[in-house]
């Protein structure tokens, strides 16, 4: 017996149920999005999927903690009764037996931000501007336990036909789950820069695209960088459909949040790459919330790390 079984089961079902919650909301006509004090969007989806997971997590592990996106302050608002009301329906649509209280409770349970020897750390949708436009968004969930990410679960479910799944435990490998079982995946063996693909945000604002095109020229990369938002990116270097995911920052001070990395690192890195930040450090979740260590990230798949950091240190 690996590893880790329970909790890969119930971090895998609650992030398919999840899924399903947000490509339901996704074939309505309303998002219900709203704009929170940084400007950035949060949907009826978001609010839905955050419940979800939460539930499913606080029912099989009751003890652990949970660092999750949002939280359900604007929807206790009269003025986003609304609102609220969608997404109590959707969590129905998944959930039968929930009614407004509990989803209430279940989005909140997420609102921890400090580190703890065992804690969950959610994204309920990663890419909220690609989930409105209609491209890549990611359900993303990870346990780190004292400091270290041992479980990562990743449902992309605007990837490949029907969606794709991707679960890793460390020191055991990363897998794509489909029909037929886990397949395990693996980065790409390149080792020429100039044969590389390299993948970027979509969003010039959280990643810097005419930095990365320096870099990309100083490492000959010939192909067109390849703009997917969300934490797809992770999978498309875990799988082998590219070789380097950069996100270089935009602002000073930027500090990254673990629940927009977790999933996706583990992913990575048991698919046999490499993930660091710009300077060439390993990411440091073991500070609660955010990567306060770290600056940028970049993935790859292992071989050309070394290569991106020179190129990135000289750029
Ligand atoms: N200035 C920024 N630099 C890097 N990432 C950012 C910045 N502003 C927002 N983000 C985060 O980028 C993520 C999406 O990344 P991608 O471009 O790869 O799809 C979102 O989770 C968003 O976080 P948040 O939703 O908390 O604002
Ligand atoms: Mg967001
Ligand atoms: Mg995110
Ligand atoms: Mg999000």
């Amino acid at each position: 017996m690996s590893a880790y079984q329970r909790e890969v089961q119930i971090a895998l079902e609650a992030v398919t149920s999840a899924a399903v919650l947000c490509q339901n909301v996704r074939q309505g006509d309303d998002f219900v999005a709203l704009a929170k004090s940084d400007k950035s969007p949060v949907t009826v989806a978001d609010f839905g999927s955050q419940a979800i997971v939460c539930r499913a997590i606080r029912a099989a592990f009751p003890r652990d903690l949970i660092i999750a996106e949002e939280n359900a302050d604007a929807l206790r608002t009269e003025d986003q009764a609304p609102l609220l009301a969608r997404v109590v329906a959707e969590v129905k649509k998944v959930v039968p037996s929930a009614d407004e209280a509990q989803a209430l409770a279940w989005i909140d349970a997420g609102i921890s931000r400090d580190a703890a020897p065992r804690v969950w750390t959610l994204d309920p949708i990663d890419g909220t501007k690609g989930f409105l436009r209609g491209g890549q968004y990611a359900v993303a969930l990870a346990l780190i336990i004292d400091g270290q990410i041992e479980v990562a679960a990743l449902a992309c479910p605007a990837l490949d036909d029907e969606g794709s799944i991707f679960w890793a435990v460390r020191g055991v490998g990363a897998f794509q789950r489909t029909a037929a079982g886990d397949k395990p995946i693996e980065v790409t063996s390149t080792s020429n820069s100039a044969k590389a693909a390299l993948c970027e945000s979509v969003e010039s604002g959280h990643s810097d695209h005419d930095q990365s095109a320096k870099i990309a020229a100083a490492l000959q990369i010939a192909r067109p960088s390849v703009r997917m938002d969300s934490q797809a990116k992770y999978a498309a270097v875990a799988r082998g459909d590219a070789d380097i995911y950069l996100r270089l920052p935009t602002i000073a001070g930027y500090q990254e949040k673990i629940w927009d990395h977790a999933a996706g690192a583990l992913v990575i890195a048991e698919a046999g790459g490499k993930v660091t930040d710009i300077d060439g450090q390993p990411l440091d979740f073991s500070l609660g919330s955010m990567l306060k260590n770290n600056r940028g990230v970049v993935a790859t798949n292992g071989r050309l790390h070394d290569a991106v950091i020179a190129a990135i240190a000289k750029a």
